[in-house]
């Protein structure tokens, strides 16, 4: 047996390179081998021969051939047991096998077939035919070599791709489908013919009839479009697919025959989902955000529009929800926001037919803009009560107790609510009337839902001027103060002053305090203008102590300017720079400032009183301050609420409330002041009740300095004067 060092070479280039194709002759009889191999070595083959079966097995381990002829009639192994052996070995797999057989009876050469032969020839051998035969089959097998590969490599793309194919025709009950088309549905992919009806079942339920229609319009000669849709696999998980057709028509143009691929895109749907939820849900309670909520809005406003239906939009704030997160924490807080979303879905979701929500995914109607604001969106009302109707209900189920972390939380909201078209057309118009209707609600005492009207409008436009005068209301000397008397009952003499700002605008002609004062709380101006009215009462004061006796210099002190880190420090400051003596100085403060936060209050009066100044709890009794906590706090004086003031002659309960106010003061060692005294009954019961102290217009209004500084210097209010 010759042998050669074995070489691959592709079966496409037998005829066209100059390498030989490599053909193994089997033979026993060594004539017709010599024949053999001589007619295919002159037609240009490389040759190599076995004498027998168990030679040619030997041979086929070491050398891949591009053919193999081999004889039937050998001893011991003859031709059909070494075509089957050869078969079972992986380099004699696709081999192409010629048979030569004197036999050319039927039974041989169905056997032949049925043991791998590729092809067979009889003896004896056209040697011509030989050669032609020989080439015909090297030609059929690199074509079959070539066609498997490139269903390999196609298989491989698909199952990269996940995408598989399939077939329908027309008269055709039954669909054909590619192996992976069948792995995607869990079909059996080894009976790829499918009614249509069993692919359908595989489909989400909720694509189905999208889907049965896809295929009726293209089969009626509608477009042949891609569509995407979901399908359940065998495990009852979701798979997202994108289906791409393309239609054979028949001679008529009628659709005949359609072929489609269908791809696996879950992973690409999932990452774009993500990529979607980051960008439009609220990564906090999973809601839809500003951006999205704005699109359902705006194509609820369409529909709304085009079929003439109002819709209504809800603007939610919790009240006092920074006050929870910034005492217990932003994990409480947090926690509040998410238990308001849940509440805020199980609110709209429960079965209400007045305002049904059509929209497909419930939950979308509700959104959180940020912070603690939150709308929700009625696309169908009937009327606006349907509108007050869910807004009742939503504050009924925030306004629960709500256990989180440890604490028991009862938080209230306030709602705003506009409705299309009459409080605006477009959604940025709807938003900003229904912020406006919360803002209504929150300043007329929280827990409220308030609908949007035009004065509101038009208040929220003064509010912006106001806004926008007042920041630059002390750079352009707008600002001046008032001072107001306080007289000592006993001695009949003026005891202090209260400084009160006022402003003039040449816009906005004089505003009174109890506009300007709140805005300038709420925008956090009342800072540098505190700062402002703290300097000026305090240089005031120590101008008048050049002249006249010495008296107290009552301020008041707002909450945000009270809890800001340096505002003790801000309190010497100004008392260095204008030389006032501490003492001289009264700083009136709320009983809600007590509430916020009392240890931090309790340190913050304790480095005031240290300072040396005086200390009075302004509008006492509309507060809640506990007896047991006054003990404790550093103070000077109480100022009975003007409330109670006012009907004190008139009305026992104030006239009760009074008297004790004042009998407590004493016990606890305090001073006692009555503001708003405005008659002399007030007067003189407040005199009887031995109160140390009174100020209101009975005296004297509040005056500029200039005006009231005779009054100051005789030291008498004009009531008691020479008496
Ligand atoms: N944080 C600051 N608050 C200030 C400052 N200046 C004023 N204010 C607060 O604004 C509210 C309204 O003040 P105003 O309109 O000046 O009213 C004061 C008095 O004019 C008024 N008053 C006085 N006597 C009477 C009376 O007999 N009857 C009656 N109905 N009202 C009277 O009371 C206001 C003073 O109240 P109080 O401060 O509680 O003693 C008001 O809440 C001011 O506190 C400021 O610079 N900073």
């Amino acid at each position: 047996m010759s042998s050669y060092s074995a070489k691959m070479e592709s079966p496409m280039s037998i005829d066209t390179v100059a390498a030989p194709a490599r053909i193994l002759v089997v033979d026993d009889d060594p004539v017709t081998r010599f024949l053999v191999i001589g007619a295919l070595e002159q037609a240009g083959f490389y040759v190599e021969q076995a004498e027998n079966g168990r030679q040619a097995l030997t041979a086929c381990e070491r050398i891949d051939f591009d053919l193999i002829t081999l004889d039937v009639m050998m001893p011991e192994l003859d031709g059909f047991a070494t075509c089957v052996e050869l078969r079972q070995r992986p380099r004699g797999v696709q081999v192409p096998i010629l048979m030569m057989t004197g036999l050319d009876d039927y039974e041989s050469i169905n056997q032949a077939f049925k043991a791998g032969a590729t092809d067979f020839i009889t003896k004896p051998i056209n040697f011509v035919l030989l050669e032609y035969r020989v080439r015909y089959l090297l030609r059929t097998s690199a074509a079959m070599v070539s066609l498997y590969d490139s269903e390999r490599r196609l298989a491989t793309a698909q199952r990269i791709a996940r995408l598989g194919y399939w077939d329908w025709s027309h008269d055709q009950e039954f669909l054909h489908l590619s192996r992976e088309v069948c792995e995607m549905l869990g079909l059996d992919p080894q009976a790829p013919e499918v009614p249509f009806q069993v692919i359908l079942k595989c489909v989400h339920e909720k694509d189905r009839k999208i889907l049965d229609q896809w295929f009726e319009e293209i089969w009626q000669g509608g477009q042949a479009r891609a569509i995407s849709h979901r399908l359940v696999d065998a495990s009852g998980g979701l798979r997202y697919v994108q289906q791409q057709i393309e239609v054979v028509l028949d001679v008529s143009g009628r659709p005949d025959r359609l072929y489609g691929t269908l791809q696996d895109v879950t992973d690409l749907r999932q990452a774009e989902e993500r990529i979607w939820q980051l960008a439009f849900t609220d990564s906090l309670t999973q809601l839809p955000n500003r951006e999205l909520f704005k699109d359902r809005l705006d194509t609820a406003l369409k529909l709304a529009r085009r079929h003439g239906r109002q819709l209504a939009l809800l603007f939610l704030d919790l009240d006092n929800f920074k006050r929870i997160n910034d005492t217990l924490g932003h994990n409480v807080g947090d926690h509040l926001l998410q238990a308001t979303a849940e509440r805020l879905k199980l609110s709209i979701r429960a079965n209400d037919s007045v305002a049904r929500n059509p929209m497909e995914e419930q939950d979308e109607s509700i959104a959180r803009l940020g912070g603690d604001e939150f709308t929700v969106l009625l696309p169908e009302i009937q009327r606006s009560e349907d509108a007050a109707n869910i807004a009742e209900r939503i504050q009924e189920r925030l306004s629960q107790p709500l256990a989180l972390d440890g604490h028991e939380i009862i938080v209230t909201p306030s709602i705003g609510i506009a409705v299309f078209p009459q409080d605006g057309e477009t959604s940025e118009a709807l938003l900003k009337s229904a912020d406006m209707a919360m803002y209504s609600a929150k300043r007329q005492g929280r827990n409220l839902y308030r609908f949007y009207n035009a004065a509101l409008n038009e208040a929220a436009h003064k509010r912006l001027t106001m806004e926008t005068q007042l920041r630059r209301a002390i750079e352009r000397n707008e600002l001046s103060l008032y001072y107001q008397p306080q007289l000592d009952l006993p001695s009949g003499r003026i005891c202090g002053v209260e400084a009160l700002a006022r402003w003039t605008n040449e816009l906005l002609g004089t505003v009174p305090p109890l506009e300007f004062i709140p805005l300038a709380e709420e925008t956090g101006l009342i800072i540098p203008i505190g700062e402002w009215v703290l300097r000026t009462a305090c240089r005031q004061a120590k101008a008048w102590g050049c002249g006249i006796d010495p008296m107290r210099m009552a301020v008041n002190i707002s909450v945000l300017q009270f809890v800001q880190p340096g505002f003790t420090g801000l309190v010497a400051q100004i008392l260095g720079e204008t030389g006032l003596e501490p003492a001289a100085l009264e700083l009136e403060i709320t009983e809600s400032l007590l509430m916020k936060d009392p240890e931090g209050a309790l340190r913050t009066l304790r480095a005031l009183k240290n300072l040396g100044v005086q200390l009075a709890i302004d509008d006492f009794g509309t507060g809640y301050s506990s007896l047991s906590r006054l003990k404790q706090l550093p103070l000077d004086r109480l100022k009975i609420d003007k409330g109670f003031v006012c009907e004190v002659d008139s009305q026992p309960n104030d006239a009760a409330i009074a008297t004790a106010v004042i009998a407590m003061a004493e016990s606890m060692g305090l001073r006692v002041i009555a503001e708003g005294v405005e008659s002399e009954a007030q007067f003189q019961f407040f005199k009887a009740k031995h109160c140390d102290e009174i100020q209101g217009y009975y005296l004297s209004w509040p005056l500029p300095a200039a005006e009231i500084t005779t009054m100051l210097q005789k030291r008498f209010a004009p009531h008691d004067e020479g008496e």
